[in-house]
């Protein structure tokens, strides 16, 4: 049957079944008991079904946080698809739309049926088509970002972007509070990107792609996305959360912008960090993103300046990555803090499969961009090739240089 289940951490002073069975009933049919019964009949199609109440063990924290005695529990409804449209705002709306507004009660996940997966376009490239582009395949990539552009001239871009480039990484990132502005227009960062680095790749070989910043009004949006196509951008960088996953989903969807989608997690903090409200980061920064056709997801990495749990953060890489008839894999990017120190802790927790991305970790380097890229792709390469970072940087001046200033977090060597 084609339904959506959801799963959710509920927290009820009284009687979970009966928590339970009024979600399902208030999301769906409404009122059960004081219909007629040939309506009950009709509306039996339409009725959600509590699916699952897996009981959660007392917890005392939680109780004297919220000042009373809860029962906690995590309780799976199956929503028929009958009622609601294919798409994330109908989904959202019947799953988590009221029921948001009520109480200590967190979305932790969505299973989809595969018909109604169907309707969702997954990435256009994933993780095997953007290697494609770079030619790489066999290690992580890095990507740095320009930092400190606001304010400043076209020239002043062009030359950060050439020092980022030159340093050897695969894919440079405008910051996501880079918008529409005089000095660096979103159509002459394009042009620009396009120039210096075909001359930086002509000059060293190495192939670096550029993601500009999609901003703007909503229903703006898709012709820019055209014309920076036309202008041949290389990625698209969009900030999700500040417009809606349908939206990332439209772009995606419209065979005029054919080209990848790298997904900031920007505003979604407002969703995700609370354990008694919100969406779980892994559904809303994994799952959802992936359907909706990401083909990079930035969020927080374990052990950057915005943290996130680890077991967290692997999750909402395991989303992203995990085998899927249907949708493509996303590339997880853990960032914020991000140094070349911290490549061992990254391949490991996050393996081959993934982009290290770093804006203060590379310009923050003593010898600048360039330095920072050399020393991240060093770093790379030595835990690739099972060597301590500091053995590697006996060899390395732009490694040596950055684990001095930033330490190196190795890993059983
Ligand atoms: C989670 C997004 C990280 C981001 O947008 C950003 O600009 C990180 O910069 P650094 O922390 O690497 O300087
Ligand atoms: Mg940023």
């Amino acid at each position: 049957m084609s339904q959506v289940i959801a799963t959710y951490l509920i927290h009820d002073v009284k009687d979970l079944a009966k928590k339970a069975e009024g979600i399902a009933l208030g999301l769906t049919v409404g009122s059960w008991t004081d219909l007629p019964l040939l309506e009950q009949e009709q509306l039996r199609k339409h009725k959600g079904t509590v699916v699952s109440i897996i009981p959660l063990e007392e917890n005392e924290r939680v109780n004297q946080y919220l000042g009373k005695k809860v029962h906690r529990a995590l309780v799976k409804i199956a929503y028929p698809s009958v009622n609601f449209s294919a798409d994330l705002p109908a989904i959202l709306t019947t799953v988590f739309g009221k029921l948001s507004l009520d109480g200590e009660v967190k979305l932790i996940d969505l299973q989809f049926s595969a018909e109604l997966k169907q309707a969702f376009p997954g990435p256009r490239y994933g993780i095997e088509g953007i290697r494609e582009k770079l030619g790489v395949y066999d290690r992580p990539l890095v990507m740095s970002i320009f930092k400190g552009v606001i304010g400043r001239n076209l020239q002043y871009l062009s030359e950060q972007l050439k020092e980022q480039a030159l340093g050897g990484v695969d894919l440079i990132k405008d910051d996501e509070i880079l918008f529409e502005n005089e000095r660096t227009p979103f159509e002459k960062r394009i042009a620009v990107g396009k120039k210096v680095l075909q001359e930086v790749y002509e000059k060293t070989g190495q192939k670096t792609l550029y993601a500009v910043n999609l901003s703007g009004k909503t229903f703006e949006l898709k012709e820019k996305a055209k014309r920076a196509v036309e202008l041949g951008a290389d990625i698209l960088l969009f900030n999700v959360f500040a417009y809606g996953l349908d939206v990332l989903q439209g772009l995606r969807e419209d065979k005029e912008i054919e080209i990848p989608i790298m997904a900031h997690p920007a505003v979604s903090g407002a969703l995700t960090p609370s354990e008694f409200y919100g969406i779980a980061s892994p559904l809303l920064l994994g799952k959802l993103l992936r359907l909706a056709g990401a083909d990079f997801s930035l969020f927080p990495s374990p052990y950057g300046s915005v943290a996130l749990d680890k077991n967290e953060a692997q999750s909402i890489a395991d989303e992203l990555t995990k085998e899927d008839e249907q949708l493509k894999r996303t590339f997880p990017v853990p960032s914020a803090g991000i140094h070349p120190g911290l490549v061992p802790l990254l391949v490991r927790d996050f393996g081959n499969d993934c982009v290290i991305n770093a804006g203060g970790g590379v310009h923050g380097h003593p010898d600048g961009a360039v330095g920072g890229g050399k020393a991240f792709r060093a770093a790379v390469a030595a835990v690739l090739s099972g060597r301590s970072l500091q053995e590697a940087a006996k060899e390395n001046e732009a490694l040596k240089k950055a684990i001095a200033l930033w330490g190196a977090h190795e890993v059983n060597v």
